[in-house]
């Protein structure tokens, strides 16, 4: 790159701030008049208040509301304006239709319109033409819009990093996308929440953040490779996409728990888009079921395993996490409905209701849920009865048809029909349902299921797009209560090698079998961790697709202790090395939120946070916490604690050790008292330091 070129993009650069400068001054400018106008109509509002009728008032607090309106959209466009100061593009493409000469089209994260010079002077990173950007390098190339594809020929690619109005590089991309900017993004050290990725999106990240055909997009990818990060400015894709029909509130986001939910609350904002609705799993089981169940949680399912080894508490897990139990349970209801109603004769006073009549009234509304219909029999036999008799009909009556209606059925509530169905398919033991006694995790969503069925829930009607995170610890009864609950577009990701419980995990194949229409994409590439961290994960599950990008750094390191006493040094004097190394985060993550504490008090420092379950918000610095929790974070350094065989011996345990060590990006270390856990082979780990 010529110095010519540095020095005209430097300019070009300077141009736009004093542009953006002065559409600041214009907003400013803007708002003053818009709160004097306020002002004086509020003035106004109030010495004519005697005098105004009704209808003036409710003109009056209208035209307010707009003005308060127009200010607010204002503040927002002042506050797009200042970022964009900030660093006002990340990329250029200098694009060429056939024939016509070349445009240059600069790229950042909102779009800038000159109004003075009706430009377009940068473009919004999900504008149309802004896909090339990421799909394409020189040469020939085209972009889709509403009205078709748009056909030309790309003659410069080119990224810049401007940081504080500065530019830090610019670089001609002519042969691989980014790669080297994306180096430099990863290498980076985080001490935030999770971050926006737009100036380095990978082609195969971007067609799943633009993609407008699926109605369910299942993401399978491994630890690392972006799906948190690829799902959310999906969302920010389609808010833009869809801005006439799509608002925030109308997306909702289910989340494993509140620091994850957190964790990620920034992305979006970053993008400019609006705080999005998130609920956490058990949030909606408690609205769901009416909150008439205490309920164990999933974190409680989770710790009940990881304490104790109980080889019914497995089976009744495992049973109802599989498909199977899916398929049971609507057969059950098939069963019901054919076998379980009995239809009597009734008398009324001189008339005789035949049985048949009932019946034929009760079939008519098959598509009502099955105990929803009996008010609606009732009904129409009053009718019949009415009708019959040539009178009105008296209270008693009316009180013996509605008990003759409730006798149909022989089961009263959800929870008898629940419990009959462990009668019907020969296994009553897998129900624990003890007097007194929270409902079991695994029992709490197929008794939700039945209540839609049965009852109907039409709760939720207005989401328009669902995003569920961490789709491996779902259970196919799970997605049938989303896909009934929630008939807009989903986008479902996760890894199955992540799960934090492996009796109930699900793959993208289970997903796909209560969703057959999903659209199901794979992601192999792994952004997170260093190659040497990759490497040493993988020894714990394997996964021979992985491809980790070329980053090194440290061999993880494990640190054999003589005791309890000399692990817990141990962990101390690796926090303090932390402190005085460039990393800016610190995961110490253990097995159970009992080894957590325990290494909380003993590291017992102001600048030290312990996550918990009850934990509502994502801490920076160093934090220690479960496997559990740590799911879906990331930290520059990692350290876990009684990495020893007495902790990880169970399938279970592998699955948290997966989870904890492939939090890191940069630097791994694990410390152990006794035998190390079997599920690390001792071959080519380094000796620590
Ligand atoms: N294209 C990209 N450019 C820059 N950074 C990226 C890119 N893709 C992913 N990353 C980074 O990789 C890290 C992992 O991303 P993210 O947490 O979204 O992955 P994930 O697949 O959800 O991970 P996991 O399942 O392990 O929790 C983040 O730091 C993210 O910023």
């Amino acid at each position: 790159m010529t110095n010519a070129t540095l020095q005209e993009e430097k300019e070009y650069l300077e141009e736009i701030k004093l542009q953006l400068t002065l559409a600041v001054r214009r907003v400013d400018n803007s708002v003053k008049q818009f709160s004097e106008e306020l002002r004086e109509k509020k003035e106004y509002i109030h010495e004519h208040q005697s005098g105004m009728d009704e209808a003036d008032m409710v003109a009056a607090g209208q035209s307010i509301n707009r003005m308060a309106f127009t200010g607010e959209a204002a503040v927002t466009r002042k506050r797009k304006l200042l970022k964009l100061a900030q660093s006002p593009y990340f990329g250029r493409l200098d694009f060429a239709l056939p024939g016509k000469a070349a445009a240059p089209f600069y790229i950042g994260i909102y779009s800038f319109y000159d109004e003075q010079r009706r430009a377009n002077l940068i473009y919004d990173w999900r504008a149309p033409v802004s896909s090339m950007f990421y799909d394409f390098e020189l040469g020939e190339a085209f972009y889709a819009t509403p009205s078709g594809k748009v056909r030309g020929t790309i003659g410069l690619k080119r990224q810049y990093r401007i940081r504080d109005g500065r530019l830090e590089f610019m670089l001609d991309s002519d042969i691989n996308i980014h790669d080297d900017v994306l180096q430099r993004e990863l290498a980076k050290s985080s001490d935030d929440k999770l971050k926006n990725i737009v100036a380095t999106i990978q082609r195969d990240q971007n067609a799943v953040i633009r993609n407008e055909d699926a109605s369910v997009m299942v993401i399978q990818g491994v630890a690392g490779s972006g799906k948190t990060s690829i799902a959310l400015h999906r969302i920010a894709f389609l808010l833009y996409r869809y801005r006439e029909t799509i608002s925030a509130n109308d997306i909702l986001i289910i989340s494993p728990n509140k620091v994850f939910a957190d964790y990620i609350s920034n992305v979006l904002p970053e993008l400019g888009e609006e705080h999005i609705p998130e609920l956490v799993m058990e949030e909606l089981a408690a609205d769901l079921l009416g909150n008439q169940f205490q309920f164990q949680t999933f974190f409680e399912q989770v710790s009940a395993l990881l304490d104790r080894h109980e080889p019914a508490f497995i089976e009744r897990i495992r049973f109802k996490s599989s498909f199977d139990f899916l398929s049971q349970l609507n057969q059950y209801l098939l069963h019901i409905e054919n076998s379980y109603l009995t239809f009597k004769e009734l008398r009324v006073g001189s008339i005789v209701v035949p049985p048949a009549v009932i019946e034929q009234k009760f079939r008519a509304y098959h598509r009502v849920p099955l105990l929803k219909r009996f008010d609606l029999v009732a009904q129409d036999v009053r009718d019949y009865v009415r009708h019959a008799a040539g009178r009105k009909l008296s209270g008693r009556e009316k009180s013996t048809i509605s008990e003759a209606m409730g006798r149909l059925f022989r089961l009263r509530s959800v929870l008898d029909i629940y419990r009959d169905f462990y009668r019907w398919i020969g296994r009553p033991e897998l129900l624990r349902l003890e007097q007194g006694a929270k409902l079991e995790y695994a029992d709490v969503f197929a008794l939700i299921y039945l209540r839609i069925r049965l009852e109907g829930v039409s709760a939720y009607a207005h989401v328009k797009h669902l995003l569920v995170d961490e789709m491996q610890d779902y259970t196919p009864v799970q997605y049938a209560v989303l896909s009934r609950l929630f008939s807009c577009r989903k986008t479902i990701l996760g890894d199955v090698s992540q799960t934090v419980n492996p009796y109930s995990a699900s793959s993208a194949e289970t997903i796909e079998r209560v969703f057959p229409q999903a659209d199901v994409v794979r992601l192999y590439r792994s952004y997170r961790s260093t190659v040497e961290i990759t490497a040493f994960t993988q020894r714990i599950t394997p996964n021979p697709h992985i491809i980790p990008l070329e980053r090194h750094g440290p061999p993880p390191a494990i640190v054999r202790c003589n005791g309890l006493e000399e692990e817990l040094e141990t962990v101390r004097q690796l926090t303090s090395a932390f402190r005085s190394s460039g990393n800016h985060s610190l995961g110490i993550i253990c097995k159970t939120q009992r080894q957590a504490e325990q290494a909380f008090e003993a590291l017992q420092a102001p600048d030290v946070y312990l996550l918990t379950d009850e934990s509502s918000s994502f801490k920076e610095g160093i934090i220690i916490t479960t496997a559990h929790l740590a799911k879906g974070l990331e930290f520059d350094e990692v350290l876990v604690p009684f990495a020893s065989t007495r902790t990880y011996k169970t399938e279970v345990d592998k699955s948290m050790l997966y989870v904890a060590c492939t939090r890191a990006m940069h630097q791994l270390t694990l410390t152990h008292t006794g035998e190390l856990t079997g599920f690390l082979s001792q071959q080519n780990v380094a000796e620590p330091a």
